[in-house]
């Protein structure tokens, strides 16, 4: 079922709903941010087709906020343009779904887990519950199938403030994709989760993009519980980028090159261990990253 509002609808879609293929998910051309002269990132060009996974990493600062900022039309871009769906990027599309670390409201309010879905349908809007009547039965069938879909209808009644991490992901998840969005954001979503969890999490993540094609890019610190899902992998640091599949970019030259001292990228069963050559001895941490302001970048 679509649920695209008529001034919602982007070059993606049909006027029924249907996907209209060959138009990308999201186009960044030249896209360029800066805060007065500090530079962020520039010249980016980022094409993610509908199902893709790009996974974006770097070091505090690097400007991987900003990104997920300028995609919900909350930050303009300094140069370049931005797509969702072949349409220019807009603040309160719901075109873009969106998986923020934290929800503060839910912590303090009695907002239930249907609430946090029924949001999502209404584009973020905060407002009454519709009342009873056809609209209100197939907005509350439509919040079931969308928990049952994350496996969360056992706790679709429940206060969002007594689920656990991995629960909450799994509501969050459910909300960000109940308008059916052209473009899945997520802001570190495995970051309070537990391994088991974030396995489950990012596996769930990956079944929605093969299900719906909804295209998704993941801002995280670890890449690991999600390599296996990249496509892409952009790697922002020190003022500058690299963008392509994960082999090509997660290696020691590539690194050393961006961050301007020397990195080691390390692999042990399958997973990608990123460490500045001089704490090659250092233990202890699984993912140590390289002094964010190496000397020569603009920072
Ligand atoms: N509105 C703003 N005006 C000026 N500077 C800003 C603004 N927003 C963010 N910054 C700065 O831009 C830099 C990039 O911030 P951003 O939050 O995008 O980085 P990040 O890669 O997401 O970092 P982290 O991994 O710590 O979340 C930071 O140094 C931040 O202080």
């Amino acid at each position: 079922m679509s649920l695209i509002r008529p001034d919602e609808r982007t070059p993606d879609r049909a006027a029924d709903g249907r996907p209209v293929p060959g138009v990308p998910a999201l186009e960044l051309s030249g896209a360029t941010l800066a805060y007065g002269s500090r530079v962020l990132w520039s010249d980016l060009d980022l094409t993610i087709s509908a199902g893709q996974l790009v996974a974006v990493l770097g070091p505090n600062g690097s400007g991987k906020t900003s990104l997920m900022r300028v995609l919900l039309g909350l930050q303009p871009l300094t140069a370049g343009s931005a797509k969702i769906g072949g349409a220019p990027v807009r603040r309160g599309s719901t075109r873009v779904g969106y998986i923020p670390q934290k929800v503060s409201v839910e912590s303090t309010t009695m907002v239930r887990a249907r609430d946090v879905v029924r949001m999502g349908i209404d584009g973020h809007r905060w407002g009454l519950p519709l009342s009873f009547g056809p609209r209100w039965r197939r907005q509350r069938d439509r919040i079931d199938e969308l928990l049952g879909a994350v496996g969360a209808d056992a706790f679709a009644d429940a206060p969002v403030s007594m689920l656990s991490g991995g629960e909450l992901q799994r509501v969050r998840i459910a909300g960000a994709l109940a308008s059916d969005p052209a473009l899945l954001l997520c802001d570190e979503p495995l970051a309070a989760l537990d391994l088991r969890h974030q396995q489950e999490v990012a596996a769930l993540i990956d079944e929605r993009r093969q299900l719906s094609g909804t295209a998704v890019l993941f801002v995280t610190h670890d890449v690991n519980p999600v390599l296996e899902y990249v496509d892409q992998v952009l790697y922002l640091a020190g003022g500058r980028f690299r963008l392509g599949p994960p082999d090509e970019v997660l290696t020691s030259e590539v690194l050393t090159d961006l961050y301007g001292v020397p990195v080691e990228v390390l692999r042990a069963k399958g997973r990608v261990i990123v460490v500045s050559s001089s704490d090659l001895n250092a233990s202890g941490h699984h993912h140590h990253e390289p002094n964010q302001h190496p000397p020569g970048r603009s920072s």
